[in-house]
């Protein structure tokens, strides 16, 4: 439970109502043990044919005349010891009586203290008697309900609140994350861990805080009070408690590992399912359906195996702590009842109470062993919970705990504002130890420069962006802006500086407005007015039915791809960076519009330097240079007028008109 109990010390700063809580859980559990208790009024006073007054009464009467009696026997006793000098039996029989005398003492003492409290304040009859044990025990179950609201809500905002401050570790975890550990492990599994690891916690810190808080209480509560009848004989019932205790340990071991295969399992059913659901249109077009159910069939079937295992070990526990119980009480029982019938305090040679048992005392105890049973039987159930949180708690800060590899230096740089120029410096980088994707990659970009940069598929074009941008360091080599080495600079201030669109951009669920306003949150409406303009978002606002306040569904699904990236554009144009990024920016944008783009973005781009990935010439066009990428190294470093000469690459601008 290592991991667990690092989420309940997180829980602990909320120690006033966790006091709070342990107080009502506390007078829950007192108001469990009196109701029980109304088994005694029940057995003595009321099917007596007494009332609480004469049953007060008779019992001062039967101990008075006890009280006489056993200080006769003690006087005769003492008497017998002084004569006989040492006998051992004599001076055990004294030592029985006396104790018997003391406890008689004690309890008409009790019975006179509590007379003039209950004389004349108590009902008269057996029947009103019986009215005014109901009506208590009405009384208590109403208070015990308010308790247990409160109860509830104190444990709810407890878990809550740890879970929200868990939620909040984990957003902060994942964007801190670097991008290669991200790449790892996979974005739908990062997803099932915030849901389903974390409602997980959750469910156990709600069982930990309620049942496991109360049902302990209530245990407590009926121990004392079994233990005040005769603690000895509760002894002997909780014989069997640690064989108990052994079988349900080796059950619990079992429930880890199958918990642990079941949230691995479920992880995998919620990844595939994510994975398809988002891909429906793929698995439609290539009638994929069938493979994709089969796969999410298979996942199921794992899954439902391991729930039944589950299932198994989590339905062994009831009948373990149900059979304890039996036990426990048979014994109770057992002995109780021969204490009773035999009219005698000890059993076996061991002296179980001073006073012989009574009826309704036995029955008072069998009430608090059942009063103890109920709540351990309600403990078994929580356990599952627990290992269920423990198993994924670990998750969570497995996750939590893998450091990011892209770290802001304890004395970073500052980078000035990007004015001279960006240097690969001998960059070579690997995403793994099987292929290096840079080699000893030289390049300068002076500020301003417009450069595009082509190459075949997997030439590492996108990797070089993605070095400048600090998403990953590379293993040997330099990337430096301005002379500065980004990996001395905090990321973040690296990124400032910078605005990326890629061929599928990503928009975010709201209005056209705010997904470029996302660009920059201080721009103004005409900032916004012209970069739309500029990436010509302008021309199809009249197409939508709210113009700039249209909402873009998911990641923007209801618009067209040419539609996202042109808005993708006017979030980068509006951010105002030194540094653009244009990964295949405009290649869903029509050649008309992709030109007028062009032509607005010319003097944009002179106060920036600019990074341009295509493979269409037209997009070529507004670049200064073109450098060829070919496995990681640069094959060609040409003006944009020299390759386009060499290549006999003639751009159609009338097409365009
Ligand atoms: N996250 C990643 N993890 C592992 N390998 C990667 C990762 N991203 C890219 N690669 C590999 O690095 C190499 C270069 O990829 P990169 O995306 O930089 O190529 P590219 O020139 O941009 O290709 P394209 O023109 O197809 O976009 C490829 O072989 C690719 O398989």
């Amino acid at each position: 439970m290592i991991n667990f109990l690092r989420v309940i010390k997180l829980s602990l700063v909320n120690k006033w109502k966790i006091t709070a809580l342990l107080v009502n859980s506390l007078i829950i559990g007192l108001l469990w043990g009196c109701s029980i208790s109304a088994v005694y009024p029940f057995v003595e006073v009321v099917f007596s044919g007494n009332t609480i007054e004469t049953w007060l009464v008779s019992e001062i009467e039967k101990t008075d005349e006890k009280i006489a009696e056993l200080q006769i026997t003690c006087s005769d006793l003492k008497l017998k010891v002084g004569d006989s000098g040492n006998s051992t039996q004599l001076r055990n029989e004294l030592d029985t009586h006396s104790r018997r005398l003391i406890a008689e003492e004690k309890a008409n003492q009790l019975y006179r203290t509590v007379m003039p409290w209950i004389e004349g304040r108590v009902p008269q009859t057996p029947f009103g008697t019986l009215v005014f044990v109901m009506s208590t025990l009405i009384m208590i179950t109403i208070i015990k309900g308010v308790c247990l609201v409160l109860n509830s809500v104190l444990v709810a905002q407890i878990a809550q609140r740890t879970a929200l401050v868990m939620r909040r570790q984990f957003y902060s975890s994942a964007v801190k994350m670097d991008q290669l550990t991200i790449d790892q492990k996979g974005t739908s599994a990062m997803q099932t861990m915030l849901i389903y690891n974390l409602n997980l916690v959750t469910a156990g810190l709600i069982s930990l805080y309620g049942k496991g808080t109360r049902e302990p209480l209530k245990m407590l509560v009926c121990l004392v009070l079994a233990a005040c009848i005769s603690w000895k004989l509760l002894l002997l019932t909780m014989v069997v408690a640690p064989i108990a205790g052994f079988v349900i340990n080796r059950i619990s071991q079992h429930m880890r590992t199958a918990a642990q295969r079941e949230l691995g399992g479920i992880a995998g059913v919620l990844q595939s399912t994510m994975e398809s659901l988002s891909a429906l249109r793929t698995v439609r077009i290539f009638n994929r359906e069938r493979t994709e159910k089969a796969r999410f069939n298979r996942f199921s079937k794992t899954l439902y195996n391991l729930g039944v295992k589950q299932a198994f070990f989590d339905s062994l526990l009831r009948p373990t702590t149900e059979l304890a119980g039996m036990v426990c009480v048979a014994i109770a029982l057992l002995a109780g009842g021969y204490l009773v019938l035999n009219d005698t305090t000890h059993l076996l040679g061991v002296r179980m109470s001073d006073r012989p048992m009574t009826v309704s005392s036995v029955f008072l105890f069998f009430a608090m062993l059942a009063g103890i049973s109920e709540p351990a039987r309600k403990m078994s159930e929580i356990y599952n919970t627990l290992v269920r949180a423990d198993v994924s708690s670990k998750g969570l800060y497995d996750f939590f705990e893998v450091e990011p590899e892209i770290q802001t230096p304890k004395n970073p740089s500052q980078l000035p504002l990007h004015s001279k120029g960006i240097r690969f410096k001998s960059v070579n980088f690997a995403y793994n130890l099987k292929q290096i994707t840079l080699k000893r990659l030289d390049l300068i970009i002076p500020f301003g420069q417009t450069v595009a940069l082509i190459g075949p598929n997997g030439s590492g074009k996108s990797t070089l962006i993605n070095l400048l941008a600090r998403f990953y360091d590379p293993q040997w080599g330099a990337v430096l802006i301005d002379g500065v080495d980004i990996k001395n600079v905090n990321p973040r201030h690296v990124r400032k500086q910078m605005a990326m669109v890629t061929q599928d951009p990503v928009l975010f669920k709201g209005t056209v407005l705010e997904n470029i306003q996302y660009g920059n949150m201080n721009a103004t409406s005409d900032d916004i007015l012209r970069a739309a303009e500029m990436a010509r978002v302008t021309d199809f606002l009249d197409v939508l039915p709210k113009g700039f306040d249209t909402m873009v569904g998911d990641r923007g699904n209801t618009l067209s791809g040419g539609q996202r990236q042109r808005i993708a554009l006017a979030r980068a144009i509006v951010a105002d960076p030194r540094i653009l990024f244009l990964d295949e920016a405009t290649s869903q944008v029509d050649v008309a519009s992709e030109q007028l783009i062009h032509d607005s973005l010319k003097q944009f781009l002179k106060q920036r330097t600019t990074i341009i990935i295509s493979h269409r010439p037209a997009t070529l066009e507004i670049a200064d240079r073109v450098i060829v990428l070919e496995q990681g190294q640069i094959e060609e470093d040409l003006s944009s007028t020299e390759y386009f000469e060499r290549y006999g690459i003639k751009l159609d601008r009338k097409r365009v008109a």
